[in-house]
């Protein structure tokens, strides 16, 4: 097969013709060229953009759709990708997203889909169109997949999101897969300022119509339309050759470093029409390339056994072989198709794959743990063996912030009645209610947290819309957690000369094999300053770090931080403390420090490096004190890979009588822990 790369990389020598011409080849056209059904659609693609009343009809149904970017992500394995419009696997462009704003000049037909590679733009305010703030890089992760996949012919899965304006029919869902597609060109075009990457896709299989193209529309063009490949000639300044893509103003060089590129004459071009051949052309399908098989797994789940464990399979996304739609694991145990944190008002769909766990043994779940390189501490513990044995009790003092107490469990706590192996085992039987929420911080709307969770006790921000249970509803394995949390929290607070404060909440997280909890910290009004969480299973890393906005002293939108009290650690720390020492001194007005702020950080950006990294082994307990910790820093926690769960308590005020109600409880005699 032939597949044309035009205006990235210097063609290779037997590309190169010998004579370039001296006159753009439309200037020597007098007749208009007749258009062919293609082009007669969306010739510049600038057409007007489709309005809800003037649908066509849709020829058919999207094979498998979606109504968040996540359900598609957790579910396809070729379209693994969060946030732009590229997905890639082993450096090659694996699937590809068309959504709303895909630039001037893009262009789609029933066949043929023309638009820009995402990435390196600004959104303007004015319009909320995307555009770029610089040239875009031939190196970028996604422009060298892209063209990894267009050098090897690597079918590429396309899908439509409903924002997108070019099609003439109504796109069903928020994301619909389209079909597979080949990459036939990616070319480089000025757009506004800078010059970005343009993708030219063709539908892999042409024997057939796309889903998305109007009913009674024409059959696949006939081959004399389809086999005539667009012009191309060498351009007399570099030498290199370019296809005409458009066929008005005429042939243009498209490579980015000729000082011809992208000029018609001495001018930059205004206003473009696709050449019809560029438009038409369909590459012919050569041996090479690979049939990459079905779009999605069709499976039902239910003909497999209904036990399963934590491992990564077990909560990817699942394609509903009823109505096609990306399920993701939301819950604990099943698969739920009706379980959607964005489902339209027509999903009726009742599909369900019932997966109970099948008990793991703490064993499996210990044996051959990860090798790391050396914990990052930029603290020295205090180190305590005797006072509360069998416990080894490390101390983190940050002073002024708070501190961070490791209680380090062993064989001899934890297999004691009650104990955490004990815990281990049985959070695996009972029906904790663990299911996956939206993030509320997420950059992408419903996006889910990548564990599951459950609140008991006074309600806690994390469970945003979701009601917290009672303790006097709850299992006797979370009291059993909540008494040694209570233990910890004061045996951790008592030492640094603190105030206990008995826990009312409880958040319980389970984590499969691959997951984790990112960034954040567990302030809110109303908390407590001490937070305490017991480890369970694998072994895990928490990761502690200041927040951005004190280690930059200014915020993502170049703000300077005016409540900055320059911690130990942070960037330009020598600076930055004589100035926020002359502003607290009156010698300096605010605005002034402001400004100095502004000139000593601007363009500071990135995250602090962690400044601790505890390994948190089965049985542990960890107690952050002090309101300081979640203010300034932040935390995250990744186990290795396993089954995992973390039981943390907290106090939370209220007074809400219905909330404190569900935060009270009573203990027997044989439920209180003791530190053994
Ligand atoms: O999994 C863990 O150990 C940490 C849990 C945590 O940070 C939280 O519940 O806020
Ligand atoms: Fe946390």
């Amino acid at each position: 097969m032939e597949l044309t790369l035009v205006g990235v990389f210097p063609p290779t020598e037997g590309s190169k013709r010998s004579a370039p011409e001296t006159e753009p080849i439309a200037s020597k056209r007098s007749k208009k060229p007749k258009q062919s059904p293609e082009t007669a659609q969306a010739m510049t693609g600038n057409e007007p953009t489709q309005a809800t009343n003037k649908f066509k009809p849709r020829r058919g149904e999207p094979p498998v759709w979606a109504n968040t970017r996540q359900q598609i992500n957790d579910a396809l394995e070729w379209f693994h990708c969060m946030q732009g419009g590229a997905a890639h696997k082993d450096t090659k462009c694996t699937g590809f997203l068309v959504d709303g704003d895909n630039g001037d000049r893009s262009f789609m037909s029933d066949e043929v889909i023309i638009t820009r590679i995402g990435g390196d733009c600004l959104k303007d305010n004015l319009n909320g169109n995307l555009n770029l703030k610089h040239d875009q890089s031939p190196n970028s992760v996604i422009a060298k997949s892209v063209m990894a996949s267009h050098r090897e012919q690597k079918p590429v899965g396309l899908v439509i999101g409903s924002k997108n304006q070019l099609l003439k029919v109504e796109i069903p869902h928020r994301y619909c897969v389209m079909d597979w597609f080949l990459i036939t060109n990616v070319w480089m075009e000025k757009m506004g300022k800078y010059a970005g990457f343009r993708i030219r896709f063709e539908k892999l299989d042409l024997s057939t119509k796309g889903w998305w193209t109007e009913q009674g529309s024409d059959e696949p063009l006939p081959s004399r339309k389809v086999n005539r490949p667009p012009p191309e000639r060498v351009c007399r300044d570099c030498g290199e050759s370019s296809l005409q893509v458009y066929r008005k103003p005429g042939w243009m060089c498209l490579t980015r470093s000729c000082p011809r590129f992208w000029k018609f004459g001495n001018n930059e071009p205004t206003d473009l029409e696709y050449h019809p051949h560029f438009l038409n052309y369909r590459h012919p399908r050569g041996p090479d390339i690979l049939n990459p098989g079905p779009l999605a797994d069709l499976v039902d789940r239910n003909i497999e056994p209904s036990e399963g464990l934590a491992d990564r399979e077990e909560w990817r996304g699942i394609v509903c072989p009823h109505c096609r739609k990306c399920i993701q694991r939301v819950t604990w145990d099943a698969w739920d198709c009706s379980n959607d944190v964005k489902q339209g008002p027509q999903e009726t769909c009742c599909y369900k794959v019932v997966r109970k766990m099948r008990e793991i043994s703490l064993q499996t779940v210990l044996e051959r743990p990860k090798p790391y390189s050396r914990a990052q501490c930029s603290i020295e513990p205090v180190i305590d063996k005797d006072s509360l044995k069998p416990y080894e009790v490390r101390t983190y003092e940050m002073p002024g912030v708070g501190s961070i107490t490791h209680f380090v469990s062993n064989a001899a706590i934890n297999e004691r009645p009650n104990g955490p192996n004990h815990l281990f085992s049985q959070l695996q039987k009972l029906d904790l209610g663990l299911r996956r929420y939206p993030l509320g911080s997420a950059q992408v709307p419903g996006t889910l947290t990548c564990h599951f969770a459950v609140n008991y006790g006074v309600p806690y921000k994390y469970v945003v819309s979701v009601d917290s249970k009672a303790f006097s509803d709850a299992p006797a394995e979370i009291l059993t957690a909540l008494t040694r949390l209570s233990w910890a929290t004061e045996k951790a607070v008592t030492r640094v000369g603190g105030q206990y404060q008995p826990p009312n909440e409880l958040l319980a997280l389970g984590y499969f094999e691959q997951m984790k909890i990112g960034f954040h910290d567990d302030g809110e009004s109303g908390l407590g300053p001490t937070i305490a969480t017991l480890s369970l299973g694998t072994r895990s890393r928490m990761f502690l770090r200041m927040k951005a906005k004190y280690y930059l002293g200014i915020s993502k939108n170049g703000i300077p931080t005016t409540d900055d009290p320059v911690l130990p650690g942070c960037l330009e720390e020598e600076e930055r403390r004589p100035l926020l020492e002359a502003f607290k001194a009156g010698q300096i007005t605010k605005k002034q420090y402001i400004e100095k702020l502004k000139a000593l950080l601007v363009k500071k950006k990135g995250n602090a490096p962690s400044f601790l990294t505890l390994v948190l082994q089965h049985g542990d307990l960890i107690v952050m004190h002090g309101a300081g910790l979640q203010k300034y820093y932040e935390h995250s926690v990744h186990p290795d890979n396993g089954l995992r769960f973390a039981l943390t308590s907290r106090y939370i005020e209220s007074r809400d009588e219905e909330d404190l109600r569900k935060g009270a409880f009573t203990l027997q005699d044989n439920q209180i822990y003791d530190g053994q």
